[in-house]
C-alpha cells in the first residue's frame, strides 16, 4: 500500500529556489491535486517526490512509484503495444508471454485506445500519446501514481474518463494518486484534497470546498473570480479577469 511523506522539501536550480520547504503526507486511497500558477514549482516538487530531482529535506515512500512526465514526446518508432509492454519490463524475459500481451490489451481497453495497439507512437496525436504513456504507467502496476498534467492534451470526454479512472484506482485498488492539474474545477471534483503552490511554497492544503476562495484566487493567481456550486455541491470557479488589467470592472 502506497504512502508518501514529504518533509521540508526544497529544490534549487542554481540560485533559483523552485520549491521552498514543502511538507505534506498522503496515503493509499488518496487523490491529491497539486495546483498553482505557471512556475510555482509543481513539476519540481513532483519530480523531487519521484526521486528524479535532487532536493533538500526528505521524501519517504512506501510502495513502488510510477511517474508520468509533462512532456510526452516520443522519438523511438515503437508501436503502442511495444510501449505498453515496456511498462511490464520487470515481468518480461526474452520472449513476451501471451498473458502479457492480453494484459497490455486490457490496459489499453480500459483507456479506450485498444484500436491504436499496432500504431507507431510518434505518429499519434498529443492526446493519444498521453493516453498511451498512461497505459504504460498503469501496466507497471505501481502503488503510487505521480502525474504531471496528464489531461493537458485531452478532449473533455477523455479528461473526465481519465480523472474518473484515477479516482476509481484510488478508491477501488488503494492506489495513491498525486496529479498536477491546471483545471481547478476538475481538481475540486475529482481530488479529495488540493495542495496549492505559490512561488515554491505550499500556501493551502485541503478539500476543494475549503481551498477555493476568491481571496486565494486573487492572492495566488492574481485573478478576480467568482465561486459557485454545482448541483452536487462541488465548487465551481468562474474566472472573470486578471486583477489590475484595464478590463477589471
Ligand atoms: N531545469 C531548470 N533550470 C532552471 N530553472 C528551472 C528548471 N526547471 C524549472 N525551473 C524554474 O523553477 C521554477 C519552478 O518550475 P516548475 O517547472 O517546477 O513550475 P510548474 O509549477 O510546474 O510550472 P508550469 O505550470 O508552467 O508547468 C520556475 O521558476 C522555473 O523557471
Amino acid at each position: 500500500m502506497g504512502r508518501i511523506a514529504v518533509d521540508s522539501v526544497t529544490v534549487r536550480y542554481g540560485d533559483r529556489l523552485a520549491v521552498d520547504g514543502v511538507s505534506f503526507t498522503a496515503r493509499a486511497g488518496d487523490v491529491v491535486a497539486l495546483v498553482g500558477p505557471n512556475g510555482s514549482g509543481k513539476s519540481s516538487l513532483l519530480r523531487a517526490a519521484a526521486g528524479l530531482l535532487r532536493c533538500g529535506g526528505q521524501v519517504r515512500c512506501d510502495g513502488r512509484i510510477a511517474f508520468l512526465p509533462q512532456d510526452n514526446g516520443a522519438r523511438a518508432a515503437l508501436t503502442v503495444m511495444e510501449t505498453v509492454l515496456l511498462g511490464r519490463i520487470r515481468a518480461l524475459g526474452m520472449r513476451v508471454p501471451e498473458t502479457e500481451v492480453a494484459h497490455a490489451v486490457s490496459t489499453l481497453d480500459r483507456l479506450g485506445i485498444a484500436d491504436l495497439a499496432m500504431r507507431l507512437v510518434p505518429e499519434l496525436s498529443g492526446g493519444q500519446r498521453q493516453l498511451v504513456f498512461l497505459a504504460q504507467m498503469l501496466a507497471s502496476e505501481p502503488a503510487i501514481l505521480l502525474l504531471d498534467e496528464p489531461t493537458s492534451a485531452l478532449d473533455l470526454r477523455n479528461q473526465l474518463s481519465l480523472l474518473s479512472l484515477l479516482r476509481g484506482l484510488a478508491r477501488g485498488c488503494g492506489l495513491l494518486v498525486i496529479v498536477v492539474l491546471h483545471d481547478l474545477n476538475a481538481a475540486a471534483r475529482f481530488a479529495d484534497r488540493m495542495l496549492v503552490l505559490c512561488n515554491g511554497r505550499l500556501v493551502a492544503d485541503g478539500p476543494g470546498g475549503e481551498v477555493l476562495t476568491e481571496t486565494m484566487l486573487a492572492n495566488v493567481y492574481g485573478i478576480r473570480a467568482e465561486i459557485g456550486r454545482s448541483n452536487e455541491g462541488v465548487p465551481l470557479v468562474v474566472p472573470i479577469c486578471p486583477i489590475g488589467c484595464g478590463d477589471d470592472p
